[in-house]
């Protein structure tokens, strides 16, 4: 069995932070979120995977999975030109995959559950697809299955009327019969090809779709509120409630309220972090107070007296007060911004 990850997306909810990096490589808990999906298909015994991605992005998504890929993984990237949809992404594969069954992560998607039930389903139950579900209040943000026993029977992308609140979570295990499925459907009304009606179209010709239902956590890292919601999840997973601070970290005169990932060569000064922070290299901080909020690689702030909650620093972003300026609200800062606030100041919403 293999793997597919798909990361050829546009990333537009997440700009300007996907101008400079792109959205498979943003970290959560300091660790890109392609790099779960990796760990995660290794997990389930899968060693042949294959990442399908935008051409530009080659460059910077091989190298740096080269570094952080499990030793025991072969990764082969394969192009999609254009983001013509998941369904187009999938076909892209079709050389890649050959006749074996494979396993298909959305790449900006996390999963705690385990992927062993969509495996099984397809190599000892005999079906020719399974789906990951989980329920959901925003039903209309998804697609959405109608279940039968242990089948699903009908499946629509983001409805306006949902039929039910059974949302496909973006893990999805598949024989080959897909590609014929795929190759079948035409583009829909946003003009893409939808997995959701290639699986349609499997149902129709006779094909036994399964699924398994999920209520440990999922988010799909599209949007900053999602992603924000991602890294609280994670944080709590990977530490455990508590800190991790990098030993060529320094942390001088400062509070730190667990959990919180604190990444190699940071300083922080008479600061409050967290709880629900990450930070990764390099970050510099002094006389703030953040909780819930990523920093990226060697975002500086400084001398914020407001608290600073719900926000994203970009690689390399500078913020600081001259000398002490009030400030309120949610800041999304790409690579390379500055910004200095004056005394009396109010600055607030997206840069
Ligand atoms: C459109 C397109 C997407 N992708 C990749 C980028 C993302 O990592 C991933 C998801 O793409 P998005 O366009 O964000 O898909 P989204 O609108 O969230 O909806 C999908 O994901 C949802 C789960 O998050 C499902 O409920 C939907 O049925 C499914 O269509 O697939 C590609 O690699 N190529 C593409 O052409």
């Amino acid at each position: 069995m293999k793997g597919l990850i798909l990361c050829a997306g546009r990333g537009t909810r997440l700009r300007p932070l996907t101008f400079s990096q792109p959205k498979p490589l943003l970290p959560v808990a300091n660790k890109p979120v392609l790099v779960y999906a990796l760990e995660q298909l290794a997990r389930t015994g899968i060693d042949e995977i294959g990442i399908v991605i935008n051409p530009f992005q080659e460059g910077i998504i091989h190298n740096h999975i080269h570094r952080v890929k499990p030793r025991n993984v072969s990764v082969t990237m394969i192009h999609q030109e254009r983001p013509r949809g998941i369904a187009d992404a999938v076909r892209q594969a079709e050389d890649f995959i050959g006749q074996d069954r494979f396993l298909l992560l959305l790449g900006d998607n996390l999963i705690q559950q385990s992927l062993n039930g969509l495996k099984q389903d397809i190599s000892r139950s005999g079906k020719n697809g399974s789906l990951m579900l989980a329920r959901v209040n925003n039903p209309r943000e998804y697609g959405i299955a109608s279940i039968e026993g242990d089948r699903i029977v009908r499946l629509e992308e983001k409805p306006e009327s949902p039929r039910s609140n059974l949302a496909v979570i973006g893990a999805y295990a598949f024989d080959s019969r897909i590609f014929n499925a795929i190759h079948q459907i035409s583009p829909s009304a946003r003009g893409e090809y939808e997995i959701t009606d290639a699986i349609q179209w499997m149902i129709d010709h006779g094909c036994s779709i399964s699924y398994s239902l999920t209520d440990q956590h999922y988010s799909d890292v599209g949007t900053v509120s999602r992603w924000l919601e991602a890294n609280h999840w994670k944080l709590n997973e990977l530490t455990a409630g508590r800190s991790i601070i990098a030993p060529t970290s320094t942390v001088e005169r400062s509070t730190i309220i667990d959990p919180v990932i604190i990444g190699e060569g940071c300083t922080i000064i008479d600061s409050t972090i967290g709880p629900y922070v990450s930070m990764e290299e390099g970050v510099k901080v002094d006389r703030c107070r953040i909780r819930n909020s990523i920093l990226l690689e060697k975002a500086r702030l400084e001398r914020i007296s407001t608290p600073i909650d719900r926000s994203v620093f970009g690689r390399h972003v500078r913020v600081g007060c001259l000398p002490s300026g009030e400030v309120s609200g949610q800041f999304i800062l790409g690579e390379g911004s500055s910004l200095s606030l004056y005394a009396g100041s109010s600055a607030s919403g997206k840069l």
